[in-house]
């Protein structure tokens, strides 16, 4: 199947942008997603690729067929794209049985009878459904409803499957065994796929890659590892996994690493990277690779940082302790297995497990 390309989309709503200069390439079976907060854009891009939307300007093709180009003549309308589209409210007729919900897509596309008693045999089977192929969808609990809704979604065989928070109705338990069979699923029909979330869970146990968006803007577009290991920005940092974001000011700059001054505390955490001395610098700290030690005697091993802290709060959440500290201003967030029962702390870090995002002017 042929990749999905989008080009600069600039998208506004009564004069308020809210998408600018989306780019990017979905490949050929990839599954690519869409996360970012609540209002960033994700749904609006998704419609514009569906023809729900369309663009103020930009680019929209699959392979060689252009969908929209900014020119009428390259409008083609969301019935002529044949992409698959499941919504988060799964749409389907009540007063029409499963398989004859499924039918509607195929009628439309003037598939012979015998022909659509087959595809839609084989969709509920993939969706391991086809026993309820008779029944009404009232008669169905959210998680079976939510599967006919993606058996719809690609009984036609489309080219690009669009799914917009399709597990969100459902309860967090059904919502993990539906992200494994949804996973599954795509990778049995091999079916390029654009998935919108909010849930950075969700996206990074799915996704091939991923397009992060804040605000309009894509911030950066990546795998799964190098979105958590490597944020492009302190915003995408502080979005995915939990990551404190101490603000400081660079110290001394050697090769390859920085020394930064944490907030007006007159710590120092030496941390990988570039940057220049006398300039503010954001360093992230994922919670995880934070080690919380009680002995005074804290190794500098090397070269790695002790910082010390007051514990300001400990919290059990059956798997471990989740601790609010104070460096001098500065709040961090970490977590241990262990209670720590002191007023103060020693916190281990390794320089490479900061994250430096040097002031940009
Ligand atoms: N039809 C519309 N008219 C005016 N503004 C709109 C319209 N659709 C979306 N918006 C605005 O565009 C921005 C992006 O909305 P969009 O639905 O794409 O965000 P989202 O990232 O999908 O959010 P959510 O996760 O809450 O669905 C928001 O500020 C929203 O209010």
């Amino acid at each position: 199947m042929p990749e999905l390309v989008v080009e600069n989309i600039k998208k506004s709503f009564h004069g308020t942008t809210v998408l600018e200069d989306i780019d990017f390439t979905v490949a050929d079976g990839e599954f690519f997603t869409l996360l970012g907060p609540s209002g960033c854009g994700k749904s609006t891009t998704l419609s514009c690729v569906a023809g729900l939307e369309t663009p103020d300007s930009g680019t929209i093709r699959v392979g060689d067929q252009v969908f929209f180009d900014g020119t009428p003549r390259h409008t083609v309308p969301p019935e002529g794209r044949n992409l698959g589209l499941v919504f988060q409210s799964y749409a389907l007729w009540p007063h029409m049985t499963i398989a004859d919900n499924l039918a509607l897509p195929l009628k439309l596309r003037k598939v012979p009878k015998a022909e659509q008693r087959r595809l839609i045999d084989d969709a509920l089977t993939k969706v391991d459904m086809v026993h309820l192929r008779d029944r009404y969808p009232h008669q169905l609990s959210g998680g079976q409803q939510q599967r006919v809704a993606l058996a719809r979604g690609i009984v036609y065989s489309p080219g690009v499957l669009l799914l917009d928070e399709p597990l969100s109705n459902l309860d967090a338990k059904m919502r993990n065994q539906a992200r494994l069979w949804l996973k599954g699923l795509q990778r049995e029909v091999g079916i390029t796929t654009v998935y919108v979330t909010h849930d950075q869970v969700e996206a990074m146990s799915l996704s091939d890659r991923i397009a992060v968006f804040m605000h309009g803007r894509l911030q950066q577009v990546g795998t799964p590892t190098e979105i958590y290991e490597t944020p492009a920005t302190p915003e995408v940092a502080g979005f995915i996994g939990r990551c404190n974001l101490l603000e400081g000011r660079v110290d001394s700059a050697e090769e390859g690493s920085v020394q930064v001054q944490l907030g007006t505390t007159g710590q120092r955490l030496k941390v990988t990277g570039t940057g220049s001395a006398g300039t503010s610098a954001t360093v992230g700290l994922r919670s995880e690779r934070i080690t919380l030690t009680d002995r005074v005697d804290a190794p500098h091993d090397g070269g790695v940082n002790v910082l010390r802290a007051r514990i300001e709060q400990c919290s059990y959440t059956g798997a471990r302790f989740e601790y609010e500290l104070s460096l001098g201003d500065l709040r961090v967030h970490a977590e241990s297995p262990i209670q720590h029962t002191g007023r103060e702390i020693n916190l281990l870090i390794r320089p490479d497990d900061c994250l430096l995002y040097p002031e940009t002017v």
